[in-house]
């Protein structure tokens, strides 16, 4: 199977507070944006990246794949939007597989192996995305921070990304959202929206999305757990 693979790069990360936007933050050596990008440029499926950066970052982006040797033949660069529901449609635009993986810039722990099962997943079913079964209990909180509600828990994943998709599904999926005026989180909320069916397949808790700064302490943690030698 050949895919795509769609990268939103174009948030500010607010949440994060630093000076550079999270996605080019140094960890262990490389920024979080190439060791994310390495993951996908080895593996064997994958035969075409875009990703969508901020208009102000474009020119700083180009010369940070070159600095680290990306393939500019394989990867290309497009502008994203507002938000990521708008950038990651920015940068489908220019993808052309039938197949196609969206994947958050910040998350540099996704393997192969689980880049493999969800498409694997893809010869029965046109969406699927790597979730993990949650650990907290989780309550639902009113305006005034009283509980509003517990939810059961054992119904409960959190969803990451890889999230893989037919692609004329997502496009389709995207623009009616857009027309509903939907505003969806991740790119699977879209396709959900349209009554289709999507997959979960079992990820892993160290496929960490650096949003807030103590996740930069755990992403050492876990690239020096699996960099040393077994
Ligand atoms: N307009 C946007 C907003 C987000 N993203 C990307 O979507 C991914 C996940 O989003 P998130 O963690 O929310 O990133 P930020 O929007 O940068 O963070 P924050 O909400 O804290 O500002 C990131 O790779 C981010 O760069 C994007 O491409 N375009
Ligand atoms: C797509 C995502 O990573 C799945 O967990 C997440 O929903 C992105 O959310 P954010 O609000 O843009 O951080």
């Amino acid at each position: 199977m050949n895919a795509g693979v769609v990268i939103p790069a174009a948030g500010k990360g607010k949440r994060m507070g630093t000076p550079i936007s999270k996605q080019f933050l140094d960890l262990c050596g490389e920024p979080v944006l190439i060791r994310t990008l390495r993951v996908f440029l080895d593996h064997p499926a994958v035969s075409r990246l875009v990703l969508a950066v901020h208009q102000d970052e474009e020119r700083s982006v180009c010369q940070l794949l070159d600095k680290y040797g990306v393939p500019r033949e394989k990867v290309g660069v497009t502008l994203g939007g507002e938000e990521r529901q708008d950038s990651v449609y920015q940068a489908l635009q220019e993808m052309a597989t039938e197949w196609v993986l969206v994947h958050d810039a910040v998350r540099p722990f996704v393997t192969h192996e689980q880049i493999s099962e969800l498409l694997n997943q893809l010869k029965s079913v046109d969406a699927a995305v790597l979730a993990v079964p949650v650990k907290d209990t989780i309550k639902e909180v009113a305006p005034g921070m009283d509980v509003a509600r517990t939810l059961e828990r054992s119904g409960l994943w959190a969803v990451q990304t890889p999230q893989a998709f037919r692609r004329s599904l997502l496009v389709q999926a995207h623009e009616e959202g857009k027309r509903k005026g939907l505003a969806a989180t991740d790119d699977a909320m879209l396709v959900e929206a349209m009554g289709m069916p999507v997959r979960v397949v079992k990820g892993d808790y160290s496929n960490l999305k650096l949003t807030t700064p103590e996740d930069m302490v755990l992403a050492e943690a876990i690239w020096k757990m699996r960099s040393r030698p077994r």
